[in-house]
């Protein structure tokens, strides 16, 4: 099975083409206002131009109007958007008509989540942990009777732990920030690659 890799909170063209090069799947560019990774959807379009097509962007909003969530993701050109936040079904579906959606749930919700989205092929379970980008691993071992098959992983994901957070829960993609960076918003390179190769790795050990 290919594992993607998604590096996130990218908010410069520097960083986008240093994840590209090390080998992501998907960038994240964040654009819920709270964030300490805001960017801005001209940035983000250029970051993506920068890396090609080949390479998924990931617009990333919390608790947004729909019609900003919309226009940001039309602006910035990107190819995905991640939907955090207390959002009813028929919003999520409003966006799931224009982009593939990644709806992002806490542990808390897995289950009835899984239940509301199972079938619908737009949109794709993302499990992160209650505070978006705040660098806090789950309990991987509690989830593994609940995690979704072709889910995606978030939450306190780094270099360091990618493998074994694979190893118990055989996500579909993993995604990271805040493990990443030198400081917010900005890259560590050698984060980067280093996280990118171990989940390439991890990989290698899924069932074929
Ligand atoms: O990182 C943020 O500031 C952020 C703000 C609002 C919504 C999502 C945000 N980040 C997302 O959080 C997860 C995991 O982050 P971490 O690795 O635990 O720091 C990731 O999906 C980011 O897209």
């Amino acid at each position: 099975m290919t594992v993607q890799v998604k590096v996130c909170g990218t908010t410069s063209v520097h960083d986008a083409v240093l994840s590209a090069e090390a080998g992501a799947d998907a960038l994240g560019f964040i654009f819920a206002p709270v964030s300490k990774r805001l960017v801005s959807p001209q940035v983000a379009r250029a970051a993506g131009l920068s890396v090609g097509p080949s390479v998924a962007r990931v617009g990333v909003f919390l608790d947004q109007p729909l019609d900003e969530v919309l226009r940001t993701a039309e602006a910035a050109r990107v190819s995905a958007v991640q939907l955090h936040g207390r959002l009813s079904s028929l919003y999520v579906m409003a966006v799931a008509a224009y982009y593939p959606v990644l709806r992002v749930v806490r542990p808390a919700d897995l289950a009835t989540e899984t239940d509301m989205w199972h079938g619908h092929r737009g949109v794709t379970l993302m499990l992160d942990a209650p505070e978006p980008g705040g660098g806090i691993p789950l309990d991987w071992d509690a989830l593994r009777p609940l995690f979704p098959d072709g889910a995606w992983l978030a939450g306190g994901l780094g270099p360091g732990n990618v493998a074994a957070a694979m190893t118990a829960l055989r996500p579909a993609a993993v995604d990271a920030v805040s493990r990443l960076e030198a400081s917010p918003g900005v890259k560590d390179p050698e984060a980067v690659r280093a996280f990118v190769q171990a989940a390439r790795l991890a990989a290698r050990s899924y069932p074929q």
